[in-house]
């Protein structure tokens, strides 16, 4: 049966709610939130049709989830009289038209899921393009990248810092060009990620060589567009338009490196997690293409600190401090800025062929996870497998060779303060990387130093005599004990446009 609109409302602020029908399953739940339910069964009746559904049954949420069952518009069975549990709020208040409410956060520990492409930009620093590639390269793809998989690793967890993910999918590091994968191939230069040597790295398949410009054009529009948001700037405006924005290279960027991942049904998934940053910097944007089944990818704000915030802060970063390394507690940074207040999850649903592009400050201020689940879609060519690839500009300055060694003389990891309660919330720096290997028993040396970039996110290293990657030099500067310094509130103020 078709599900024909009957009875057409719209929402606006002087639209009195929907009334239920005396229903109780439905007690206390506003429009938007029904609304909500009812794309969550089934997105792809979009949010008009939702409306339509709802109204047409008096606003009873049940009665629209049975209309739908009955049409075949959700897949979802409703067992009779079942409560219906609710993990979502308000989505509709984040798309264009429905402005009868202020954009707010979820609520702490319900997960808001979202599906649109202005609710996503709305609520987090990420942009998400759907039917991003032509629909023939999204194909090719995919079918080249399945074959791929099929040799993939399982690392099974990875640790972030004090933490064990759990990360049952399989991936691979994936590189543009043969100078790359030499480096990557070299003794002294091996990319280390996830606490261990990356065991494999292989060369972009001839589709990816194929869609790279299209990629690359698009993901520094969008960072441009982002951030002349940010700034209240109109970025189609050639003389307002923003040269340089404060704190974000104004190099191009490039997809030189990339991580592909294969989750193999459902219940694949990667706990959360930040990005680790040592090869990409501070404020990196991380382009992740989704193709074959629709999964949900989950964003948490950590509690720590706005973006803004993190990226005035950073700029103090420029002025390494000597004193006391003891008193700076990182060790439990990510962990206390969860605790300490971070709002409810986001679920985005990613389907195929769609560019998330997660923007500057959000490896820093948010952890993500690809959530697993009982089912999902099918799709005619990977069945219920998902590929994603997540492209990454690794930056030539940062490469394993040039980076401080630590005393065990293992290539260091670089580390972004989180806490909210510290006071070098948002600063960097360069951490032993053994605390963070997945089969590690012991915490490593302890090494710490702190790490400086300029305006474009580039090292600077003077002050510190061990770019020959020495672990003596290394030690040196960890023996010359640091010590954080509270940032002034000028500091911070004038530190974002220098
Ligand atoms: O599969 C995804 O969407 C995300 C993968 C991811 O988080 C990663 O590669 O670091
Ligand atoms: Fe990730």
């Amino acid at each position: 049966m078709d599900l024909k609109p009957q009875k057409r409302q719209r929402l606006d602020e002087n639209s009195p709610p929907l009334e239920a029908n005396g229903n109780e399953t439905d007690d206390g739940l506003d429009t938007d939130t029904k609304i909500a339910i009812l794309l969550s069964l089934r997105p792809t009746i979009g949010t008009e049709q939702a409306l339509d559904i709802l109204v047409s049954n008096n606003g009873s949420l049940e009665e629209s989830m049975r209309d739908m069952e009955r049409s075949g518009s959700s897949t979802v069975r409703l067992p009779k009289k079942q409560k219906v549990a609710i993990t979502q709020s308000a989505i509709s208040t984040f798309i264009p038209g429905f402005k009868s409410q202020q954009v707010r956060p979820p609520p702490k520990g319900k997960t808001l899921h979202l599906y649109t492409a202005d609710s996503i930009a709305s609520l987090t620093p990420a942009t998400l393009l759907p039917s991003f590639l032509p629909a023939q390269d999204a194909e090719d793809l995919l079918r080249e990248l399945l074959d791929e998989a099929k040799t993939f690793d399982n690392p099974g967890k990875f640790r972030l810092f004090e933490r064990t993910v759990s990360s049952p999918h399989t991936f691979c590091l994936f590189v543009r060009d043969a100078q790359e994968k030499q480096r990557a191939e070299s003794e002294n230069g091996g990319w280390f990620y996830r606490g261990g040597r990356a065991p494999e790295v292989r060369p972009y398949t001839a589709t990816m060589n194929r869609v790279l410009q299209t990629l690359e054009d698009t993901v520094n529009r969008e960072i441009h567009k982002y951030w002349c948001r940010k700034e209240n700037v109109d970025h189609e405006n050639p003389e307002e338009c923003l040269l340089e924005v404060p704190g974000v290279s104004p190099e191009r960027w490039i997809a030189n490196a990339a991580f592909i991942n294969c989750y193999d049904g459902p219940n694949q998934s990667v706990g959360y997690h930040t990005d680790q940053l040592t090869y990409l910097g501070p404020m990196t944007t991380i382009a992740s293409l989704s193709l074959g089944v629709t999964r949900e990818f989950r964003v948490k704000r950590l509690g720590g600190h706005t973006k803004e915030e993190f990226r005035n802060r950073r700029m103090d970063c420029r002025e390494r401090v000597t004193d006391e390394p003891e008193s700076v507690d990182v060790g439990e940074s990510i962990k206390d800025a969860e605790d300490n207040g971070g709002d409810g999850p986001i679920g985005i649903h990613l389907p195929h062929n769609s560019l998330l592009i997660m923007h500057g400050g959000m490896q820093e201020g948010w952890k993500h996870s690809v959530h697993p689940s009982s089912s999902s879609d099918h799709h005619p060519i990977s069945e219920n497998k998902r590929i994603n690839i997540t492209f990454r500009h690794y930056r030539r300055s940062l490469a394993p060779e040039l980076t401080p060694r630590c005393k065990c003389g293992m290539p260091t990891v670089l580390r972004c303060i989180m806490s909210r309660e510290k006071a070098n919330c948002g600063r960097y720096w360069w951490s032993c990387q053994k605390g963070s290997h997945a089969e590690s028993t012991d915490d490593g040396c302890g090494f710490f130093l702190w790490s400086n970039f300029d305006n474009n996110g580039e090292p600077i290293w003077d002050g510190w005599d061990g770019l020959d990657g020495s672990a003596s030099e290394a030690g040196k500067a960890e023996e010359r004990k640091v010590t954080p310094r509270p940032l002034a509130a000028e500091a911070v103020e004038s530190s974002g446009s220098t």
